[in-house]
């Protein structure tokens, strides 16, 4: 039976990762597409050794949300991409049908995986062979191989994949070497060096046609799928297919090391931050402070709408951003922040990523009194609390209205430096408090 969240419109992805690299922010247009039915293989069944880490790094989480469910939305989006087959170990089957399950992913078939990553491959592949009556899957035209914990693969970097591998049968992404390669004697002396410039990474994601890389597998020996680490080698060797070698943006590097985890989530929060919205009311201080918080935000890099509170439900702003600051004058409004809540609730707005929500007010009284404000705020701890367990991280700041130009200015300044801290950090430990600018 579906559930509520099957009849929603998913919101849509934060601007690309690329952006964070490119300082653009231009979108890809969402109507690129391909004549020909593409789907892909994420190898998922590994164990991350070199992480240290007990848990596999694909099920590792940042922002609430493990590492496997980022990249299957990085294909999931993709109108073109048919059905993304997941591959992982046996004791991950339940945790990944959850995952499924709790992020709402689509496309997903969740397959048993193998002792190593050609193995767990070969597999993925094969859940396209099932007899069509078994199995939801459809044979592709085209197979996109990516490892699962490559997080960052954009829509027009896998047009170039998808179509170079159509016309020549395997195509791949490849890096300039960032170290110089060199060969070891036995006793771990030099042997040789390599000419850097002549060499590249292997990256992925990879692309073939899908009989192609099928057949290279059926053919393939014991040692390849024991220690072989190159799937267009496998096309080449034994298919005869030479892959085309596409340039890819380095955010296609693998997380390999528990650093990179750290990583991952510097990018995807920088990713966030990009935007925000600040909803305001009508009065002249409101709209005043509004401009002024564009303003100030904008020096930092962060694009910043500003819509009043009555438009503040319309789902066309919601869906473009993942923060909001409520500014409110003299009175408290915790209702309107329900509301906020309420809507970011029901259009599912915060299953993939936090919300950060932030609540400014604005005191312009003569004489302000600091234990009415908090008594007229208090509300806010649990009102967060309840947020938090729908991934919405609500923060308050409160703020004292001054006449001299200057130092009103400065409070501006520092008011906008708080905000922006809060939605880069998106810390959890810090919802429900009410911090002074
Ligand atoms: N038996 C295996 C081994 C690896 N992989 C997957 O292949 C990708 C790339 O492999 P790698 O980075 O080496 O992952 P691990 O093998 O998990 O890491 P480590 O070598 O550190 O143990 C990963 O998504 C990993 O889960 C897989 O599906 N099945
Ligand atoms: O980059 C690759 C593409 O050819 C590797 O084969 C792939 O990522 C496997 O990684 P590892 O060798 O660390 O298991």
């Amino acid at each position: 039976m579906g559930t509520k969240r099957d009849n929603i419109v998913r919101p849509i992805n934060p601007a690309s990762f690329h952006a964070v690299e490119t300082g653009s922010r231009e979108h890809i247009p969402g109507c690129l597409s391909i004549d020909f039915s593409v789907a892909v293989v994420l190898p998922a069944g590994g164990s991350g050794e070199r992480t240290g880490l007990s848990t596999p790094k694909q099920f590792c989480t940042f922002l609430n949300r493990p590492l496997i469910s980022y990249t299957i939305q990085a294909f999931e989006r993709i109108a073109w991409i048919e059905n993304i087959v997941v591959v992982v170990a046996k004791n991950s089957i339940d945790l990944m049908v959850k995952v499924v399950q709790q992020f709402g992913h689509k496309k997903v078939k969740v397959v048993l995986g193998g002792s190593t990553r050609h193995r767990s491959i070969f597999n993925g592949l094969k859940a396209f062979e099932e007899r069509e009556e078994d199995s939801a899957l459809k044979k592709p035209k085209v197979v996109i191989i990516h490892d699962a914990v490559r997080p960052f693969v954009e829509e027009d970097f896998l047009l170039k994949i998808a179509i170079a591998a159509k016309q020549q049968g395997a195509s791949g992404a490849i890096r300039p070497l960032v170290s110089t390669v060199i060969a070891t004697t036995s006793e771990g002396y030099l042997d040789h060096s390599l000419e850097r410039a002549k060499y590249r990474a292997s990256e992925m994601p990879q692309g073939f046609l899908y009989d192609t890389i099928y057949q290279a597998y059926v053919q393939c020996s014991e040692a390849d799928f024991e220690f072989g680490t190159e799937c267009l080698h496998l096309v080449l060797q034994y298919c005869g297919t030479n892959a085309r070698l596409i340039e890819g943006p380095h955010t296609l590097w693998k997380v390999t090391y528990k650093q990179d985890l750290f990583a991952a989530e510097s990018i995807i929060k920088e990713t966030l931050a990009q935007t925000a919205c600040v909803v305001t009311g009508l009065c002249e201080e409101s709209t005043r402070l509004a401009g002024a918080l564009q303003k100030t935000l904008g020096t930092q890099d962060m694009h910043v709408e500003i819509v009043p509170t009555k438009l503040r439900s319309s789902s066309t702003f919601i869906s473009t951003n993942w923060n909001f600051i409520h500014v409110t004058v003299n009175s408290a409004c915790l209702a309107d922040l329900e509301e906020l809540v309420k809507t970011f609730e029901e259009t599912a707005h915060s299953v993939l990523y936090s919300v950060v929500l932030i609540l400014v007010h604005l005191d312009v009284s003569e004489q302000p009194s600091a234990s009415e404000t908090m008594a007229a705020l208090g509300g806010i701890r649990n009102l967060a609390a309840e947020a938090k367990r729908r991934n919405i991280l609500l923060y308050g700041i409160l703020l004292n209205h001054v006449k001299d130009a200057e130092q009103w200015e400065e409070a501006v300044e520092n008011l906008s430096q708080i905000i922006a801290s809060l939605i880069k950090e998106r810390n959890p430990v810090l919802t429900g408090q009410l911090l002074w600018a």
